[in-house]
């Protein structure tokens, strides 16, 4: 069975494959597209397919240092060839990215078996922060777990009340502080109605402040430290919640993130708003931190684990079915 066949099986099996892939059409549509025009006057992979590739590449937000990487591997695979269709150079290309991202295991999310598990929201302001934790709550819930959030962004004027009212359209409770309150302490109160009420998951939203990466550095040690004092092992998740539409300026806030906090995964946020997909493969070759989720929209549901198969499925489309 060839790559793409394999691909199609999976996909065919996933429950939710329909709606995956509806969410991230566009992301497919561009990708696939701009690689199936490469097949017109294809002639082997020359020092021009490789240039035209590495810029489909780089539109695609796979950014600089895992697009080389790609164009390299690509060229020692079709080498060891005396000959290769198009469709072969895009099933090695697929096969390329899918090791690529396999290169690096994800860490699966383990839950706290004695109390609470706290997951602390970090990323900058407008990044979908607020939003991810309804749409987390909403997921939770779902698995009947009892869920919390900490309105901790204390920083923008109507956060705390998103949240709230994300919270009370859900039906889970929100601990929330003042307006420019201290974000700690509202963190604090959290951690103690999670275990006064035996929460599973408390989620945790942070104002994130890029502008001084030593105040953002002390302000999340701060936090870390006294949510450590209240539930034994918490922060248990830190989870970067970055906007894909913001391209490569994603990959350098997940930089300095990781640089001032352990960040544990990341959520990449608006993949229903972009016509690039490639920032999955750049977070993972360059950070090796894993994207457990993707958001797909504005409302509560529109939140898909990440799926490696269903991805790839998605950004092959258009190319696919080329002869
Ligand atoms: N299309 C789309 N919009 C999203 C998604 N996630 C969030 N948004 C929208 O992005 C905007 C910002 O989202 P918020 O959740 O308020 O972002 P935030 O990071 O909490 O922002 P601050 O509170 O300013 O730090 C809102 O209009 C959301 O509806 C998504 O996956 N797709």
């Amino acid at each position: 069975m060839s790559f793409f066949d394999t691909l199609k099986d999976k996909f065919s099996k996933k429950k939710d494959g329909d709606r995956y892939l509806s969410g991230f059409n566009k992301t497919s549509d561009t990708m696939g597209k701009k690689l199936n025009k490469m097949a017109f006057g294809f002639n082997g992979v020359t020092e021009d397919f490789l240039e035209e590739l590495m810029i489909v590449l780089l539109e695609s937000d796979v950014g600089i240092q895992t697009a080389e990487k790609i164009c390299d591997q690509l060229k020692t695979t079709v080498d060891q060839y005396r000959y290769v269709t198009f469709k072969d150079v895009m099933a090695f290309l697929m096969e390329i990215m899918q090791n690529i991202y396999l290169e690096s295991t994800d860490a699966p999310i383990v839950m706290n078996e004695n109390g609470p598990t706290v997951i602390l929201m970090v990323g900058v302001n407008g990044s979908g922060k607020t939003t991810t934790c309804a749409k987390l709550t909403k997921l939770y819930q779902s698995q009947g777990k009892k869920v919390g959030v900490v309105a901790a962004d204390t920083f923008r004027a109507g956060a705390i009340e998103q949240l709230a009212r994300w919270a009370d359209k859900l039906g889970v409770p929100c601990i929330k502080g003042r307006e420019n309150g201290d974000p700690s302490s509202v963190l604090v109160d959290g951690c103690r109605y999670a275990k006064e009420h035996n929460l599973d998951i408390l989620l945790c939203d942070t104002a994130g402040r890029l502008q001084n990466k030593v105040n953002l550095m002390n302000e999340l040690a701060k936090m870390r430290k006294v949510i450590g004092r209240e539930i034994e092992g918490a922060p248990h998740h830190v989870w970067l919640v970055l906007d894909s539409t913001t391209g490569q300026n994603g990959l350098s806030q997940a930089k300095i993130f990781q640089e001032v906090t352990d960040v544990t995964g990341i959520i990449l946020t608006k993949m229903d708003g972009t016509a690039k997909g490639g920032i999955v493969l750049a977070i993972k070759d360059v950070l090796h931190i894993p994207v457990y989720y993707l958001g797909l929209g504005e409302r509560e549901d529109d939140l898909k684990p990440f799926d490696l198969d269903l991805y790839l499925y998605s950004i092959s489309e258009g190319i696919r079915d080329v002869g």
